[in-house]
């Protein structure tokens, strides 16, 4: 991702993204390393832009657009690993979670899926993710805390496998996982993948139209939008 100044996810990062993943699907591609070109953020998460006082037709077209991405990335039949090279909170957690493999770079940075802290909600598929990552016990107290966890802490609960040193190192190990996956046959591999992601899938392929409908309700809210304003306000003066 090569968004600066944090890969926030707006409707043009997101369309990229997905055409990306549509396009490695139909090469075949081998596997794959999402990673920023940033030194100090992996994704900043949702662009809160896309989501404060938005335009109805575009805010309805950027959530589709999220959906599809996160449905690509987490069927991909190619092995997929993040090369989290900063920080990763909320959508940023998401893509991360999405692959299968994490290796983040310590131990300074954070990442977390922290939607209660802003007062919003992270909808159900960025919950599923998140349990299917560390457990039930251990997702319900990150999410109602709206924890970002520092690197050992994350590496302690399972929500990263590895930590690196750097970015190359980072790189290194992603690569040391995908040399082991391409010694596989693709199909059986693919078939496992899929089998473990199916419910988690289907229970967003079921209800898209009522997840989006939830999202445009949800930021159609007047405390919402304030909560958002003030969110704003906070990281430009800072
Ligand atoms: C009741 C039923 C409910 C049902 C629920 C249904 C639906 C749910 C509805 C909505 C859910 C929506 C889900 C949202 C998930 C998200 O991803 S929300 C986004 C969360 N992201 C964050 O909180 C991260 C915010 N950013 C930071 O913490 C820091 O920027 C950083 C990533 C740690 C980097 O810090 P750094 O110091 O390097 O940079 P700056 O902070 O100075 O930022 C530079 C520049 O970038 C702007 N910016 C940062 N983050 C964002 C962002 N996410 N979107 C837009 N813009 C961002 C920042 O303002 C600075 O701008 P500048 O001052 O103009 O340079």
């Amino acid at each position: 991702m090569q968004k600066p100044p944090v890969n926030s996810l707006n409707l043009d990062l997101l369309v990229a993204l997905r055409d990306t993943l549509v396009k490695l699907e139909k090469e075949k591609c081998k596997g794959m390393i999402l990673t920023s070109e940033s030194p100090s953020v992996f994704s900043a998460g949702l662009d809160i832009m896309e989501m404060y006082r938005p335009d109805h037709n575009r805010a309805r077209k950027f959530w589709t657009t999220l959906q599809d991405t996160w449905i690509k990335l987490y069927s991909s039949p190619y092995p997929t690993v993040a090369a989290i090279n900063g920080h990763s909170p909320a959508g940023g957690c998401l893509l991360a979670l999405s692959c299968e493999y994490r290796v983040m770079v310590g131990p300074k940075f954070t990442i977390g899926l922290n939607e209660t802290q802003l007062g919003i909600v992270a909808p159900f598929w960025f919950q599923d993710c998140m349990r299917n990552a560390i457990g039930e016990r251990q997702a319900e107290l990150a999410l109602t805390l709206g924890k970002m966890f520092s690197v050992d802490e994350a590496l302690k609960v399972g929500l990263i496998d590895e930590i690196a040193k750097d970015k190359a190192d980072a790189i290194s190990k992603a690569e040391d996982f995908l040399d082991e996956q391409s010694g596989l046959p693709a199909l059986a591999r693919s078939t496992v993948k899929v089998a473990f992601r199916e419910a988690t899938l289907n229970r967003l392929l079921k209800n898209r139209e009522a997840d989006t409908k939830m999202f445009l309700d949800f930021i159609s809210m007047p405390k919402v939008q304030q909560a958002l304003e003030m969110y704003m306000q906070t990281l430009k003066k800072k």
